[in-house]
């Protein structure tokens, strides 16, 4: 056949096969802290009927059992199978790990169609990434189809313009750099104005990268040749970031949490043992409030923050606990729980 007279005989491995060995493709979803990634992924779910496709959950530290839960309760059944990858911080040492988890998952669950992969929203994306193209050299069943980033266009232009310590990157930065496609999130939370200065400059940082993919055309200089480019070897992890998470037993008045709430977004009223007052960047929580029959989620990204009733009821034995995750810095986790509990019980005490 003409065809085949055209390629050559042996197909070099790095070559995608196609038909039903296909690889599969993996989805990297990026994106600061509470720009929109589960909002994205829950929302990719819900419209994909006829795929199969398997998500996996890069979560931040300590907090990953919480968020994990969290994530579930919002999306119900849609989710096939949880992995947590363990060391939480993917850019730095999950690289085996992230890959052994998605070939576990298949060999339990089957093939997928699709692999989408939420990083944290303080991971290096490129980190991540990399671990695909180490392992194609091994013929992989997956491959990175490519690396979408969801950018806040409330608090985008903060993130990118944060002056991080000496040595440090700005993750940001790095996740909008290393981006296929960039999704400007939350623009009813901005003016036109606001929109137009965020939009551009993410499209001055993508000029910095444009070359990367069109030098990937012309020359066929594959992922692994970018991402040498764009890699670094500053220490990626801003170390002044902390998750803090608790639990405190009980059904906590609404007003007194609205005030507790306030006082550590907006006042920023909590100071830790320095000095320092504690500023949070993300928080979440699962909550017993009273006069609710159904677990409430606390979302907080910056000064905003809501709680919502979920659909889920509080069984009938089981115990009220709030779980709270933190992230941000100069967090005291000691004081932070101290301050909550005498908070919650000012004047209605915690039960
Ligand atoms: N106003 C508004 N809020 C949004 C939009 N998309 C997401 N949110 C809210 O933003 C908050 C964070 O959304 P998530 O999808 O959990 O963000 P995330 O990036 O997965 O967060 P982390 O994984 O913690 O980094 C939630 O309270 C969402 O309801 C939007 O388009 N508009």
């Amino acid at each position: 056949m003409e065809e085949e007279d055209e390629c050559p005989e042996l197909v070099p491995i790095k070559e995608k096969p196609t038909g039903p060995t296909a690889q599969i493709p993996v989805t990297i979803i990026t994106g600061y802290l509470g720009a929109g990634k589960t909002t994205l992924l829950n929302y990719i779910l819900t419209e994909q009927h006829n795929k199969r496709i398997a998500v996996i959950l890069n979560e931040f530290g300590e907090g990953s059992a919480l968020e994990k839960s969290l994530a579930v309760s919002q999306a119900g059944e849609l989710y096939e199978e949880w992995l947590e990858l363990r060391n939480g911080c993917l850019c730095c040492s999950v690289k085996d790990n992230g890959l052994k988890a998605i070939e576990n998952l298949m060999e339990k669950k089957g093939k997928f169609d699709y692999i989408l992969l939420e990083t944290t929203g303080l991971a290096d994306p490129g980190a991540v990434a990399s671990m695909f193209w180490v392992d194609a050299e091994l013929g992989s069943d997956v491959y990175l189809d490519g690396i979408v980033t969801v950018i806040d266009a409330k608090y985008g232009m903060q993130h990118l313009t944060e002056e991080k310590p000496e040595g440090l990157i700005n993750e940001a930065e790095r996740q909008i750099a290393l981006a296929d496609l960039t999704i400007i999130n939350k623009t009813d939370l901005v003016n036109e104005s606001e929109l137009v200065e965020l939009r551009d400059t993410v499209r001055v940082d993508l000029s910095q990268v444009l070359d990367l993919h069109s030098f990937d055309i012309s020359d066929g200089v594959r992922l692994a040749e970018k991402l040498q480019l764009v890699k670094t070897h500053k220490p990626h992890l801003d170390k002044s970031m902390l998750t803090i998470t608790f639990e405190v037993p009980g059904s906590l008045s609404e007003d007194l949490l609205n005030i507790f709430i306030q006082n550590l977004l907006w006042e920023k009223t909590f100071k830790n043992k320095a000095g320092l007052a504690m500023t949070v960047i993300r928080l979440k929580g699962i909550l017993s409030v009273q006069q609710k029959q159904k677990k409430v989620m606390l979302q907080g990204v910056h000064e905003l923050y809501e709680l919502d009733e979920t659909p889920e009821f509080w069984a009938d034995h089981e115990p009220r606990i709030n779980r709270l995750v933190f992230i941000g810095r100069n967090l005291d986790g000691e004081i932070l729980k101290k301050e909550f509990i005498s908070a919650m019980s000012n004047k209605d005490r915690v039960e």
